[in-house]
């Protein structure tokens, strides 16, 4: 590799760096002043050292914003719960409840998804419209509902007090939302007025407009995201470009080496033949000496010609391979650690972060293989979905954060009842899914009785007192021919009964 090319590549891995640097900004002013240093030691050419120190200062300051980026999401979603519980709790009308558990699924599925959340809000604020807009008799039927009120934005209506302090309720959770948002500082501006607008707001014809307005400003937040991601994508492109143009510069050098060998052969070759031819025609024996001497000479200085040049030649080589060498290096680090990266955000992605057990992604991922194993090898196995009885009571009486500890020491209680090859997953909200291979429906019904007491039998404390909890379980076998969406649904139908029948009860279907 010639020394341009190679100080092509340098520019282009510093451009690549101090692009990749960008993806980080505007999350936290004490990250961003560090990925300002480390932008301006790549333009001025830092040398390695300098550069190291100011990654090395980064890192933490990285670390914790991918933290707070998590944070963030959970906040969403216990905002997003927060405001369905304040509808269930504070409205006199009922929350329809079909909605409601798919509301309640999508939170659980898509809360990690920042893409999501703006959705997640319309679909909030559907179903809010929709419980609103519920008549509460034949008198109530005749008046137009609170919210068609609101964004038919018909002002002589008389708006009910029960309702309006719902909406201030809903305008002061979105306020605080907002603190949750990680938006370039040009918005921040925004941000306060519209938290001004919120919380002082009396005027509940506006709520519509400014949950919008929110929603706008998430949908920033994340444009924001994808911007810096698909700079990323491009730097990373030019990167391998530039990897590739390196190696061929390599094999060009590496090939005018050989050409030039070939030449000094020829030319050599040539001026043997050249002396050889002189020597017949000659007499005497001192012209014989002076021809030879010429020869010599020639022959001498197209040699050392020869050697000056593949010198050059090798050196170039040898630093064209070794910068290829480092390259190679470097590049290979980078995607080990963008694989353990990957490795890291896929393991987050299957997991369930208040259990940390597998989650519904994973028993999708997993479910399908695992079954079509069974059949092919004709041995048993069969899925148990169980479900913790009255959980709803759970987090109105003591709160969700007794709620949440439920949902942390049950799969602890049920993980004794199982076997080492049992895959037990959180399939969402206060249901597990567990499946049991090599395992036939009597076995199973065994250790679903099992897993029943051995979670009847613990007393839960909460704070202070013991409370008994209770699940029930449906199972069923997979049948030869059966796909895993229907083994769910007979398993989940068999649950269905066990709650009908008086829950605490484990029911199957072979
Ligand atoms: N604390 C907490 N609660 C959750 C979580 N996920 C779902 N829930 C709550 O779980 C409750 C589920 O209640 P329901 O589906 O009505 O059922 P249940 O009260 O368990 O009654 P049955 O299943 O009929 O015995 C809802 O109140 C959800 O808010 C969570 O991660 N933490």
């Amino acid at each position: 590799m010639t020394e341009s090319s190679s100080d092509k590549l340098i520019e282009v891995l510093r451009k690549a760096v101090s692009r990749t640097s960008m993806l980080a900004e505007g999350n936290d002013p004490e990250l961003d002043s560090v990925v300002r240093q480390i932008r301006q030691a790549m333009t001025k050419g830092a040398n390695a050292q300098e550069i190291q120190d100011v990654l090395n200062n980064a890192e933490p300051l990285l670390i914790k914003s991918d933290e707070a980026q998590t944070n963030r999401a959970k906040q969403v979603r216990s905002t997003l719960q927060e405001l369905i519980d304040l509808l269930e709790r504070q409205t006199s009308k009922r929350v329809p409840q079909s909605e409601k558990k798919q509301l309640e699924a999508q939170i659980r599925s898509n809360w990690q998804i920042s893409s999501q959340w703006p959705h997640l809000l319309k679909g909030f604020l559907t179903l809010a419209e929709n419980t609103l807009n519920q008549s509460e008799g034949e008198a109530e039927q005749a008046k137009s509902s609170f919210f068609k009120r609101i964004f038919n934005r018909n002002r002589d209506a008389e708006l009910k007090t029960n309702d309006q302090e719902i909406m201030i309720q809903i305008s002061h959770t979105l306020a605080g939302l907002m603190n949750n948002l990680s938006l370039p500082s040009l918005y921040d501006e925004d941000i306060v007025d519209l938290k001004r607008a919120l919380l002082g707001n009396n005027n509940l014809q506006q709520l519509p407009g400014l949950l919008d307005e929110v929603i706008n400003l998430i949908m920033i937040a994340i444009g924001k995201t994808q911007e810096s991601l698909t700079n990323y994508l491009t730097q990373l492109n030019k990167q391998l470009a530039s990897i590739n143009e390196s190696i061929t510069t390599s094999y060009h050098s590496q090939k005018s080496l050989s050409e030039s060998r070939e030449g000094f052969n020829t030319k050599l070759q040539m001026q043997v033949e050249d002396t050889t031819q002189a020597i017949n025609g000659i007499n005497d024996l001192d012209s014989l000496k002076t021809l030879i001497n010429d020869r010599l000479s020639t022959i001498s200085s197209t040699m050392t010609e020869y050697k000056t040049q593949m010198q050059e030649q090798e050196k170039h080589s040898t630093q064209s391979i070794t910068s290829l060498k480092n390259k190679v290096t470097r590049m290979e680090k980078d995607s080990v650690s963008l694989r353990s990266m990957l490795k890291e955000r896929l393991a987050q992605a299957m997991t369930d972060s208040l259990t940390d057990l597998p989650n519904r992604t994973a028993y999708q991922d997993t479910i399908l293989p695992l079954c079509k194993i069974m059949q092919k090898t004709k041995k048993p196995i069969c899925l148990a979905v169980c479900d913790i009885d009255f959980f709803k009571k759970v987090n109105d009486t003591w709160g969700h954060l007794a709620g949440d500890k439920v949902l942390r020491l049950v799969p602890k209680q049920i993980r004794s009842a199982l076997l080492k090859e049992d895959l037990m997953f959180r399939y969402g909200g206060e249901e597990f899914v567990i499946a049991f291979p090599n395992t036939t429906f009597a076995q199973a019904i065994e250790r679903a009785e099992a897993i029943r007491l051995a979670v009847a039998k613990t007393p839960f404390n909460m704070q202070g007192e013991p409370v008994s909890i209770s699940v029930s379980i449906g199972i069923a076998e997979l049948k030869p021919q059966e796909d895993p969406e229907s083994l769910f649904s007979r398993a989940d139908k068999q649950l269905y009964l066990a709650k009908e029948g008086g829950r605490n009860k484990v029911m199957g279907d072979k």
